[in-house]
């Protein structure tokens, strides 16, 4: 008899999805992959353009001229640490993408300098406790040395982690309690800008920065946590598909070896952008038998069929029906899809809006001060103000990832074979609305967006030039909200999702269980795995793809 199963939503989660299920399933097992828009891939987007003002990606599949630049909307580098980090390698090297990679080691300067912006000007983040402690650091920095000194000492909070499964707190109220609301606002609060574009005060400690209350749990500080090298957060089931990749019977020495060595770099990326990843898994995915992938379908609704056997799969263009679907959609859009049947606390993890602005210069006539990734800023409410606020930090693309424009310089005679200057602003996020003067992102042309962060480059890294290139894009409702008490509410959905739909949905995608690209293919992968497993063994307890979270 034919099994199917749907897989919403056509970004990293659901093409990752897809790609281990169809790897796995027997082929009377078919699998539909739907996507609301024409091109799969979701945030990940790269686009070489030629010189020239771009107010969205434009669709250019024009031949390439040597001025053309390489700029990413989403994701520009991939870190291959921990377990995600070993699968995402061990995708590349299923889909043979090795010769397509770029990686930085963590050597590079790119690596070891990060720069947060206070005190009206761009300080050097320390990259380890012990630069902290030992290496000459600006005045600022005394009082974050005092309560490293402190928190070693500093007595258990409220938070009883050892005894309630559900105790959380925000990342700020952590920070501040074992540090001080120096550290909290300024370093924690822009760290926060730099991965959840979020807000360090709505944040979840556990959902965010497990490490830190994992260390408070196990040693009593987070320093002294640090000192004894840390707390192991791997789960049986990471270390088993990371066993998986690197003694895969099924791959050459060759790759083995590539894995090992590429996991020891700071992080990778590729010669053409990230969305080589994400077209190669749609590329590999059209040739198989058992894949159907639709394009421009939007999902309207999910409902269990009478028999409570199968679930209908309404689109703007038909239905489809399915033994189980895995939904990749964001939690509050899964929301409305499952109006006739709903599940708990979807709404609870809203996405947060961010302005992205390429911009790339001439090298002959801008040089960058600073070699290193980029700059961050502190939380709104840090004393330090900043003179072009909301802008959550900037990348110095063209140190981060150098060479993907180098084919392109080494032909133009006017580049002659130096980089452009290429980085990119990100505006708003949980501070949005204050920044735009209370409108929503709809009501924000990017026009308007592109213009903010030229005044903020002008600002704080005093360059005036005209930029060659310019592409700014408004993503609505990008970076999910992990706030606190996510994960109490992620096993309250847990529950319902068995409950009301008996094994027939499963849920997977940044809304739940990591925001990072490597989080997103790990977390399907092992969804598909459990999803064949329970199929196979009849597993009484059922799939939803958030088994991580429940006790034991
Ligand atoms: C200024 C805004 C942002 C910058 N990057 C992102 C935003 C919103 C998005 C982002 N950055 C990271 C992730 C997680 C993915 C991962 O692979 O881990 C996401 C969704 C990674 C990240 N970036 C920074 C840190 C400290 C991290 C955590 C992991 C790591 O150590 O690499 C720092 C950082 N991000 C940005 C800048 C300018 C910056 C530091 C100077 C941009």
């Amino acid at each position: 008899m034919t099994t199917r199963i749907a897989v919403l939503g056509g970004g990293i989660s659901g093409l990752s999805a897809a790609f281990y299920l169809s790897r796995l399933v027997p082929e009377t097992t078919k699998i539909v992959l739907i996507e609301g828009s024409d091109r799969a891939g979701g945030w990940i987007r790269s686009q070489r353009v030629s010189p020239g003002t771009y107010l969205s990606t434009p669709n250019d599949n024009t031949p390439q001229n040597p001025e053309d630049v390489l700029l990413e909307v989403g994701p520009r580098s991939l870190r291959p640490v921990g377990p995600g980090g070993t699968i995402v390698l061990d995708m590349i090297s299923q889909l043979n993408l090795q010769p397509e990679v770029m990686s930085v080691p963590k050597t590079d300067p790119s690596a070891k300098n990060r720069y947060i912006y206070y005190d009206d000007q761009i300080n050097t983040l320390p990259s380890s406790l012990p630069s902290l402690l030992f290496k000459p650091s600006p005045p600022v920095f005394k009082s974050v040395i005092q309560s490293i000194v402190n928190e070693f000492h500093a007595p258990p909070g409220s938070a009883d982690w050892a005894h309630d499964v559900d105790a959380d707190e925000s990342l700020y109220s952590f920070v501040e309690r074992r540090f001080n609301r120096h550290v909290a606002l300024n370093l924690v609060g822009a760290i926060t800008h730099g991965v959840y574009a979020g807000d360090a005060k709505n944040l979840s400690v556990k959902s965010t920065f497990r490490v830190l209350c994992e260390n408070e749990k196990v040693h009593g500080s987070v320093v002294k946590g640090m000192i004894k090298g840390g707390v192991d957060l791997q789960t049986a089931n990471d270390k088993k598909m990371v066993r998986e990749c690197l003694e895969n019977p099924g791959s050459t020495e060759q790759q083995k070896t590539w894995i090992q060595d590429m996991a020891g770099q700071s992080v990778i990326g590729f010669k053409n952008g990230t969305e080589t990843l994400t077209k190669s898994l749609r590329d590999w995915l059209v040739n198989q038998p058992n894949v159907e992938l639709v394009t421009g379908e939007q999902v309207s609704s999910v409902e269990l069929t009478s028999s409570n056997n199968e679930c209908k799969v309404t689109t703007t263009k038909g239905t489809h029906f399915a033994d189980h679907v895995i939904s990749t959609l964001p939690a509050n859009v899964l929301d409305k899809v499952l109006a006739k049947t709903p599940l708990m606390h979807l709404k609870e993890t809203p996405g947060v809006d961010v302005g992205v602005v390429n911009l790339v210069y001439d090298p002959y006539t801008v040089q960058l001060p600073y070699d290193g990734f980029g700059f961050l800023t502190p939380h709104p409410d840090s004393d330090y103000k900043l003179p072009v606020p909301g802008t959550l930090g900037v990348v110095f693309d063209s140190n981060a990832m150098r060479g993907q424009d180098q084919k392109q310089n080494q032909a133009n005679s006017v580049g002659g074979g130096e980089d452009p200057v290429k980085m990119t602003v990100m505006i708003g996020g949980h501070q949005w609305q204050k920044t735009f003067g209370g409108r929503s992102v709809g009501q924000v042309s990017p026009d308007e967006v592109l213009e903010y962060a030229q005044k903020g480059v002008q600002t704080y890294l005093g360059i005036d030039a005209n930029p060659t290139h310019k592409m700014a894009n408004v993503l609505s409702s990008c970076i999910p909200q992990y706030r606190v008490g996510h994960e109490a509410r992620l096993r309250q959905l847990d529950r319902q999702t068995s409950d009301l739909y008996r094994g027939r949905l499963s849920l997977a995608g940044a809304s739940y269980l990591g925001v990072s690209v490597p989080d997103c293919i790990k977390n399907s992968r092992e969804l598909a795995e459990n999803l064949v497993r329970s199929s196979i063994f009849g597993h009484s307890k059922l799939v939803t793809g958030l088994e991580r979270i429940r006790v034991p």
